[in-house]
């Protein structure tokens, strides 16, 4: 393929409801979309950066300016484009994996619908469908989280997530035990946590979890495998899991013994399928993490969660839980389960109307 031009378009979606983590309040998402023209095909990629570097480094403005200036220059210079030379073209341009990611999954659709691919045919995948779980974020007051799980339990979802803080971890999970009993129940928090609060997390042991999700710093491999032999529910990295080698080296250090997969976080599919792999080969499960992303990130994850190595629900949810009105055709749960969309490529488009009238700012660059 040869690259012709990438339109960035910025978008504007309000969240049903605030939603709220130990690294801030959000009330709607802004989404950084590309979407490449090539001589073959067009291609969808949502970058999943936020407008501030507070879950990582990465923020929107920074992902726009960094492709404008660094990125989909030498992408488009390549004479025979597809997506697996995408990541050795950017190599030399340190970090940006977000951003990168968008692109090479653009890349990636559009390779995919000129050949009439699904993305979960190419990636591997061996479901058509995949069991979803839900994160529920931090609220106001324990009645109010309460009727928040409910409400998630009776529309099916088969796991729930509790985003937790220093003040806000022990008594919501006892909580919610009390009032559901033995559901599937995880927590995270997002780094929230230091060494000096081991005594606090041990206390979550009694509760069962299938996993404590990035309780320490990103950077701090040795602490989480210090907290992990200091407590029996398995410790579970999402920041900390930059890449296959940054995978590999904390299952070899005991940092962690299950792995959030997040594509926009590594660098795009083929690194998420590497890190699946690695996984794999060491018996960690995985899951595949969420970003609020709008249909077109969503549907291109369903894709890669429906691998065999993802054992665990992921955060995989319904449209309608992040947005009322989303992008693409809604992503809906039918019996705790979400389809995999089956056409080429990641399978859906936006739908132009509904596209516009989000659109907060767009721009083509010709290549
Ligand atoms: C589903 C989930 O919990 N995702 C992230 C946290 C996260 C990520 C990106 C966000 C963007 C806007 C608002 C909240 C956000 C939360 C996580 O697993 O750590
Ligand atoms: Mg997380």
């Amino acid at each position: 393929m040869k690259l012709e031009a990438v339109e960035l378009r910025t978008i504007r979606i309000p969240l049903v409801a605030p939603f709220r983590t130990s690294f801030g309040t959000e009330y709607g998402k802004e989404v950084l979309l590309l979407e490449v023209v090539t001589d073959e095909a067009r291609g969808w990629g949502e970058c999943v950066a936020d407008p501030a570097p507070l879950y990582s480094s990465e923020y929107n403005a920074a992902a726009e300016h960094v492709l404008r200036h660094h990125l989909i220059g030498p992408v488009a210079a390549a004479p025979d484009l597809r997506a697996d030379v995408v990541a050795r073209t950017l190599a030399p341009f340190k970090g940006h994996r977000m951003a990168k990611a968008a692109l090479e999954t653009a890349v990636l659709d559009a390779e995919l619908r000129a050949t009439g691919t699904s993305l979960g045919r190419y990636l591997g995948a061996v479901h058509d469908s995949v069991p979803s779980g839900v994160s529920v974020g931090i609220m106001d007051s324990l009645p109010e989280l309460l009727d928040a799980v409910e409400s998630n339990l009776a529309q099916g979802y088969v796991r729930i997530k509790l985003k937790i803080e220093p003040g806000w971890d022990v008594e919501p999970v006892r909580a919610v035990r009390e009032r559901f009993g033995d559901i599937p129940l995880q927590v995270d928090a997002n780094t929230a946590y230091a060494a000096a609060d081991t005594r606090r997390l041990a206390e979550l042991d009694a509760f069962d979890l299938l996993l404590i999700e990035q309780p320490f710093d990103e950077e701090d491999l040795l602490g989480h495998a210090r907290l992990a032999r200091a407590l029996r529910t398995p410790i579970c990295l999402d920041e900390s899991i930059t890449s296959a080698r940054a995978a590999a080296a904390a299952i070899t250090l005991g940092a962690c013994s299950v792995v959030n997969i997040k594509p926009g976080r590594v660098g795009g599919y083929l690194e998420a399928r590497r890190i699946h792999d690695v996984c794999a080969a060491h018996g960690v499960p995985v899951w595949c993490g969420g970003m609020l992303e709008t249909g077109i990130g969503r549907a291109a994850n369903l894709a890669l969660a429906a691998l065999p190595g993802f054992s665990l629900p992921g955060d995989t949810s319904a449209s309608d839980r992040y947005f009322a009105t989303d992008i693409t055709v809604p992503h809906r749960l039918q019996d705790g389960r979400v389809q995999v969309p089956a056409g080429p490529g990641i399978g859906v488009d936006p739908l132009p109307d509904v596209l516009d009238a989000v659109t907060v700012a767009r721009d083509t660059i010709i290549a």
